[in-house]
């Protein structure tokens, strides 16, 4: 690295950003390298995560670095400035999928074995669980979060509303969760007084115990809860929803976040699968186990694996599953062109997107027709699914929000050294037979303790104490600068909020709160509390945990500005560095199969413009280079007139796309500079470089659009040949040779 101070790290990552990349991260190079500023990418793409994870099995040119561990030591730093765009948390399917590419170009990597035998492949199952889910976000957060939509992006909103379906009073869309037996009813939660380590242990009715986790270090002041979610209880529910939803004639779909959840919720996908397909499970029990299917994986896994039968064997089993659709309410569907339904693949249908899309939809789904349709929202865990019912009771009463007056809920979440559940993948356990788990410490002393039956899933959470004040102190921050009401959206019926709203009671007296609005208010109150300011055109800052920081991120974005691309993400890391993340939204696999299909990618880089422009200023802020001042100042009025002329990426054919907006962002940010007067150098620079750009916009823009139109090939999805996507990606010479000459 060169001068580690003038460094901007730009993360290479999956899908559509990954391509988005291709043509914008050249343009950053080129425009930072005139202040002096290195932007350097580091791979930490799910496929270069996995070759990292095996070098031994790789040839000396095929190795590459383990970047994900470098960022991670370097989030600790006060160096660190990071932009990290979405990235692949993945599923198994998609797991398998990506390590078959990566064979078949000729990396001699081992295959994912579910059920394992030798110790190879253990040992190889081992090291993809860690690259499975969400494995590359715990690791960078070492800070809380700071999301919000700039001023300029709701201005657009307000002038160019997105679409907004129509609700209606009479809307039978609703979410179901379970009575009781969840993790929200079983929620137990102690502050430790001391540091000390605990062990996890199961104590079997048969006398015996087994111990699940051998050390996990805790530190003094952390929370630490547990919570089971009973799979009988859990099996019963999703039957008596199954019933509800044909009975009333509402699609049935799932709402999960196997990503994050990565042990957890895969199994209660599975459990929504199996239950539906009871008949089937049931009937061809022997077979499916012989073929290895396993209903965590989805319906997809198990069409791809019945490939393999004699065709008589295979049709009898699609029978079966027809059979099952026959009596069974309709599955809402993810492509019903394609018949993907909600149960194919966990990681289609993702909680914090999919419910917010609903309710854009006037609170309907797809069926399988093609047509929108109420639907039985199946979100078993109560802790944060009435946040949902309340937005869905609100739009019934009220109609659809209106994204031309409507206020806007930035949010503060907790989110640092992986708080609370999106921390607990590595002390999540489906529970192998009854008794009891417990948490012991080194004295001996059980800390919580669950009386659990076999399948049940048992998990530990973790929040340390130093997160818990500064996302107190940052909550604080923000209601202050923003003149905006803060609510803490904790409930204190919930054990583990009960010890949070006293930690958060404690804080916020170190803090001048004088004249400030601060409540704290359980998540359906907080919810209901907002929407009645959001329809009054009132901001109202939600500050909470790390989960609702993640749906609330999508679910306000989503219906405020369309899309939670366009949000501004911080996260200002608790020694020092700054992450930036692109936007609060994923990597859009729609969009990569619309680019391979049409050479056209929707993508939207707005939140890739707004995190460079904080990180440019956050490098000014530490190393008082006053040209990445310019930069980001310039960056910013460029980004206003970008959204003021309306240069985001379309969704067709013909029209601007990610590729073509990139231009426009160049044109109004060399445009900027040229203009500017704090920097005679870099006027001089862009001067000619502005002129260049202006004079060839309708050329730059005819060989953009004239790209589009026909399949394209990049050799690979999860590892793209750079050549081929370089090319495709940057299709305008003369744009590429005013670039490169910058
Ligand atoms: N920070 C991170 O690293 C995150 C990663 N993920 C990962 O992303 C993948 C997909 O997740 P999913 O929950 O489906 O969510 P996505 O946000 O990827 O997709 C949902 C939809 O949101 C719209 N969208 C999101 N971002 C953009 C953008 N920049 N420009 C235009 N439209 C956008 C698209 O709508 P349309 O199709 O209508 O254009 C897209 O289909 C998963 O692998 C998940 O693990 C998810 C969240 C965060
Ligand atoms: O890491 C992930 O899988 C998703 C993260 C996410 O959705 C978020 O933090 O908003
Ligand atoms: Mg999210």
């Amino acid at each position: 690295m060169a001068d580690s101070n003038s460094t901007i790290l730009y993360t290479l990552t999956d899908e559509a950003p990954a391509l988005a990349t291709y043509s914008f991260l050249p343009i950053v190079k080129a425009f930072a390298a005139t202040a002096g500023i290195h932007v350097e990418s580091r791979d930490i793409s799910l496929a270069g995560r996995i070759l990292a994870t095996f070098p031994e099995v790789l040839t000396a040119e095929q190795r590459v670095p383990d970047a994900l561990s470098e960022l991670g030591k370097l989030a600790t730093t006060p160096e660190a400035n990071i932009i990290k765009l979405p990235n692949i948390s993945a599923s198994i399917p998609q797991l398998k999928d990506a390590i078959a590419e990566l064979q078949s170009l000729g990396f001699n990597i081992p295959d994912y074995t579910e059920t394992p035998s030798s110790e190879e492949e253990k040992n190889a199952k081992a090291k993809y669980d860690k690259i499975k889910g969400s494995a590359v976000n715990p690791v960078l957060r070492e800070g809380n979060s700071d999301r919000r939509a700039p001023r300029a992006v709701k201005n657009y909103a307000k002038k160019h509303p997105h679409s907004m379906g129509a609700w209606s009073a009479d809307s039978q869309t609703k979410v179901a969760s379970m009575p009781s037996g969840d993790f929200y009813g079983s929620e137990k939660s102690v502050v430790l007084p001391s540091a000390t380590d605990v062990k996890i242990e199961l104590v079997q009715n048969d006398g015996t115990t087994k111990v699940l986790k051998e050390k996990t270090s805790l530190k003094a002041g952390e929370i630490i809860d547990a919570s089971v979610m009973n799979q009988r209880a859990l099996r019963s529910y999703i039957a008596t929803e199954i019933e509800e939803a044909k009975a009333k004639n509402l699609l049935l779909s799932v709402h999960l976040k196997a990503t994050m959840m990565k042990v957890s919720d895969p199994i209660i996908f599975g459990n929504v699968v199996s239950v539906y397909f009871k008949d089937v499970f049931e009937k061809h029990a022997a077979e499916f186990a012989s073929l290895g299917i396993n209903p965590n994986n989805g319906l997809g896994d198990l069409y791809a694996k019945i490939e393999s039968l004699p065709a008589d064997k295979k049709a009898a089993i699609e029978a079966d599953i027809n059979a099952v659709y026959a009596k069974n309410p309709a599955i809402a569907m993810v492509n019903s062109e394609k018949g993907i339904t909600n149960l194919h693949v966990p990681s289609d249908v993702i909680v914090d997107a999919s419910v917010p899309a609903a309710i854009r939809t006037s609170g309907k789904m797809w069926n399988k027709d093609g047509q929108l349709q109420d639907t039985l929202m199946i979100i078993p865990d109560r802790s944060y699914a009435g946040v949902y019912q309340t937005v869905l009771d609100f739009c019934k009463k009220h109609g659809a929000f209106d994204p031309t007056t409507m206020g806007s809920v930035p949010n503060v979440g907790l989110m640092a050294q992986a708080a609370e559940e999106y921390g607990s993948h590595d002390k999540t356990f489906q529970v192998p037979a009854n008794g009891k788990v417990r948490v012991v410490d080194s004295n001996g002393n059980v800390l919580l303790e669950h009386t659990v039956e076999e399948g049940d899933i048992w998990r530990m959470c973790q929040t340390k104490d130093a997160p818990v004040r500064d996302w107190v102190k940052l909550a604080v921050t923000r209601a202050r600068l923003s003149n905006t009401p803060a609510v803490f959206w904790l409930d204190k019926n919930r054990a583990h909020d009960a010890e949070l709203i006293s930690k958060v009671e404690l804080y916020l007296k170190d803090h001048d709160t004088s004249g400030l609005d601060i409540r704290i208010l359980s998540p359906d109150q907080a919810t209901q509390f907002t929407l009645e300011r959001i329809v009054k055109g009132l901001d109202t800052i939600s500050v909470s945990g790390n989960v609702l920081r993640d749906y609330l991120t999508d679910l306000f974005p989503i219906l405020e500005v369309g899309t939670s691309a366009k949000m501004l993400s911080i996260v200002p890391l608790m020694n020092g560095g700054g992450l930036f993340e692109t936007g609060a939204g994923g990597s859009a696999p729609k969009h990569v199969e619309q680019f391979l299909e049409e050479d056209y990618l929707r993508w939207d880089s707005l939140g890739e413009f707004l995190a460079l422009a904080v990180s440019l200023e956050h490098l000014f802020n530490t190393t008082g280079n006053a040209k990445a001042k310019v930069l980001s100042e310039t960056l910013d009025s460029a980004t206003e007139k970008f959204l003021e002329n309306d240069k985001s990426p379309a969704r067709k054919v013909g029209e601007i796309d990610n590729r073509g907006s990139h231009f426009f962002l160049s044109l109004y940010w060399a445009q900027a500079l040229a203009a500017q007067n704090n920097d005679a150098e870099l006027k001089a620079k862009f001067t000619p470089i502005k002129e260049a750009l202006t004079n060839n916009e309708s050329k730059i823009n005819s060989e953009l659009i004239g790209a589009q139109g026909h399949p394209v090939n990049i050799g690979g999805y999860y590892k793209p040949n750079a050549e081929l996507t370089a090319k495709a990606m940057r299709p305008s010479e003369t744009f590429n040779q005013i670039i490169d000459s910058i």
